[in-house]
């Protein structure tokens, strides 16, 4: 039977790079799992004890950022240590693994600084937040992280400023905090995302280029889970609706501790602040917080829009390029009236089937078939009847034939059969069975409602130990269908020495 490769299974799903896939974050498995995934454990937790305190160091000897002059206001870029570890361990490892050193480093950051230990649990959240746009990002496109093309590196500065506007959220906290009005609070939220953005995009672009792929190299081992696109929708979604519950508790935790200390505040007049007037404060301090909010989650609608869209794109496209490539296959193996293999499909087929005879020792027989005074039908009624009678013949002798036979057509009104592990007795049966069927053959002509019949003549051949190639089967079923010719045709004639045949 006719098989042509299905590749369809391959083109519906869409492999990633290897780098779009994380690893789950699942520590106690990965210490149990055997030598190299309790190397990468050990490697991350050494990381985090590099990451933890490194909020710190910068504090201590001040290497926090560099006061920019811009005429009317003056901006502080912000640099940030942990996020130059975290950033890199976010795309090679997965969130967690970048959001845990995150959170801790900026909780001992904020913990130095002398922050309120209350508002210091929701303002460590807010670098693990812009972590999260980097994750979901990433674990629904694919595009390469090692940032390798045009097309990555732009996407990444892209998912670089968003991060950094989520992460920045943290300013507002500083600002509420150190009892800072809105007009130090505005530069410091500037400096805060540019900062993280630059630092982004001027020292972690190049460093998850230039050790990108090494890494990835070597992390290929524990990275068990391949992202089918099917599930990107859903886990994009999951994400996102994550992301919005975290960034609103954060938001609400912020505004309820700030009103609960503004409220207790005792300022300079030596008279506690009303409620009211707290309220006042901290709206005056979360409206851009809402409105960053509200940037930061059309970005990422938009974002996520594109790359549904794009991945449409791509399987459209690789759907079309499987379609394409079944139709050159058919092209090169497929003869395009009958639908059988034609010629060189044949050839290999018979190559192929003849060194497996060989090596089981087992049987091969084939059967040339050649239609009777076919030039008298193209003659008397056309070559468009001409072609349904070959068309008939040849579906008349593929339903005739066993599943595991294989039916080609050789030449114009000539077809082959290959028929594995069929003695010379069986071939001749089943030719037989073929001659009988055509002879019985009635084609109804469209226009006249005239009834055609056409007869075959069938040349038997079975492998012969003397045989040295396969090509030799085929000469001696072709001197047997000329000898069927000969005898007058509608008949089947085995072509060698029965008993030199292979039984
Ligand atoms: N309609 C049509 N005719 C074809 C095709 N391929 C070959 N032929 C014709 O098949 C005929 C073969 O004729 P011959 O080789 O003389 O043999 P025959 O008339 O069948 O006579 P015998 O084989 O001796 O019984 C020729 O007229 C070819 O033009 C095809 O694809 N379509």
């Amino acid at each position: 039977m006719l098989e042509t490769p299905d590749i369809s299974d391959e083109s519906s799903r869409i492999n990633l790079p290897l780098g779009n896939t994380f690893i789950r974050f699942s520590p106690l498995t990965m210490w149990r799992a055997g030598s190299k995934p309790r190397a990468v454990l050990l490697l991350w937790l050494a990381l985090c004890v590099i990451i933890i305190p490194s909020g710190i160091l910068t504090r201590v000897f001040e290497w926090t950022g560099i006061a920019v002059d811009l005429g009317t206001t003056s901006i502080y870029l912000t640099i940030y240590i942990p996020m130059l570890f975290c950033v890199p361990l976010v795309m090679w490892f997965g969130f967690l693994w970048a959001a845990i050193p995150a959170y801790f480093s900026t909780f001992c950051v904020a913990l130095f600084g002398g922050m309120p230990i209350e508002w210091i649990v929701v303002f460590a959240f807010a670098n693990p937040i812009g972590l999260a746009m980097y994750a979901m990002f990433y674990r629904t496109t694919p595009i390469s992280k090692d940032l390798n093309n045009l097309e990555s590196l732009v996407g990444f500065f892209m998912i670089a400023l968003v991060a950094s506007l989520a992460g920045s959220i943290g300013a507002f906290i500083w600002a509420l905090t150190n009892n800072v009005g809105l007009n130090v609070a505005y530069p410091v939220w500037l400096g805060w995302w540019f900062g993280g953005w630059l630092q982004s995009c001027l020292i972690v672009a190049p460093i998850l280029y230039f050790f990108g792929p090494a890494v990835q190299r070597q992390l290929a081992e524990v990275k068990n889970s391949s992202l089918k696109l099917n599930n990107a929708k859903g886990s994009i979604i999951a994400m996102i609706s994550g992301f919005i519950i975290v960034v609103l508790c954060f938001v609400g935790a912020g505004r309820y501790i700030s009103l609960q200390q503004m409220a207790s505040i005792d300022w300079a007049s030596g008279q506690t602040m009303s409620l009211m007037q707290a309220q006042n404060t901290v709206d005056s301090l979360s409206y851009p917080l809402f409105i960053l909010l509200a940037v930061i989650l059309a970005l990422s609608y938009l974002g996520y829009r594109a790359m549904i869209s794009w991945y449409d794109t791509i399987k459209g496209v690789n759907q079309k390029l499987s379609e394409k490539n079944k139709q050159l296959i058919n092209l090169v193996s497929l003869d395009p009236l009958s639908g059988l293999y034609n010629r060189r499909k044949v050839f290999e087929q018979l190559e192929c089937e003849y060194n497996r005879s060989l090596r089981s020792q087992g049987t091969l027989s084939i059967i040339m078939v050649d239609v009777d005074k076919f030039k008298r039908v193209n003659d008397t009624y056309g070559h468009l009847v001409g072609d349904t009678v070959i068309k008939a013949i040849a579906d008349t002798i593929q339903v005739t034939l066993r599943d595991y036979d294989t039916l080609g057509r050789f030449g114009g009104e000539e077809f082959i059969a290959i028929l594995p592990s069929t003695s010379c007795q069986q071939a001749q049966i089943i030719a037989e069975r073929v001659r009988a069927a055509v002879s019985k053959l009635e084609i109804v002509l469209d226009n006249t409602s005239q009834v055609l019949q056409v007869t075959v003549s069938l040349g038997v051949a079975t492998l012969a130990s003397t045989d040295s190639k396969a090509e030799s089967i085929i000469d001696r079923a072709d001197k047997a269908l000329l000898q069927a010719k000969e005898n007058g045709r509608n008949q089947v004639v085995f072509g060698g020495d029965q008993t030199n045949s292979t039984l």
